[in-house]
């Protein structure tokens, strides 16, 4: 099974904003950029912005497109498409209840992810 995510890397001020996946869900119990799957013939773009919607409650003005990975997580095969996200309105927040935080870059390495997100916290962390 192979599945398409767009992922939203919320920056302001030094700091990214983060969420708890539930541990219901695969690779549940670490946390993630918020975002999820395509869908069918839905660019990545606009699954981001609806699914920040969604999640966070936040409008996305300005995001670009920071790297694509893929991953392969045996049960289930992803390709993660990345972007950062440096405009928008609303405030962000868990709109499905889940736990979120707001953290200094220099700090996302004390925070447990999937391993797919490995190297866009290292880069990250440059
Ligand atoms: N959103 C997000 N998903 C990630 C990250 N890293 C990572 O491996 N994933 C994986 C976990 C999931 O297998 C998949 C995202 O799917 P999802 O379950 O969140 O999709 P969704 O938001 O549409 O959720 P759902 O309503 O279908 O449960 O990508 C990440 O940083 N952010
Ligand atoms: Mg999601």
């Amino acid at each position: 099974m192979l599945v398409r995510v767009a992922a939203g890397i919320i920056l302001r001020e030094g700091q990214v904003f983060i969420a708890l996946r539930s541990s219901d869900k695969h690779q549940g119990g670490l946390w993630e950029f918020p975002g999820g799957k395509c869908e069918e013939g839905e660019v990545s773009l606009s699954a981001l912005a609806r699914e920040l919607n969604e999640e966070c409650g936040v409008e996305v003005l300005e995001a670009s497109h920071f790297q694509t990975v893929a991953h392969d997580y045996g049960d289930k095969q992803v390709e993660l498409v990345f972007f950062t996200v440096t405009k928008f309105s609303g405030e962000p927040h868990g709109r499905e209840g889940q736990e979120v935080c707001w953290v200094p870059l220099g700090d996302l390495v004390n925070y447990a992810f999937p391993e797919a997100n490995r190297v866009i916290v290292e880069s990250l962390l440059k």
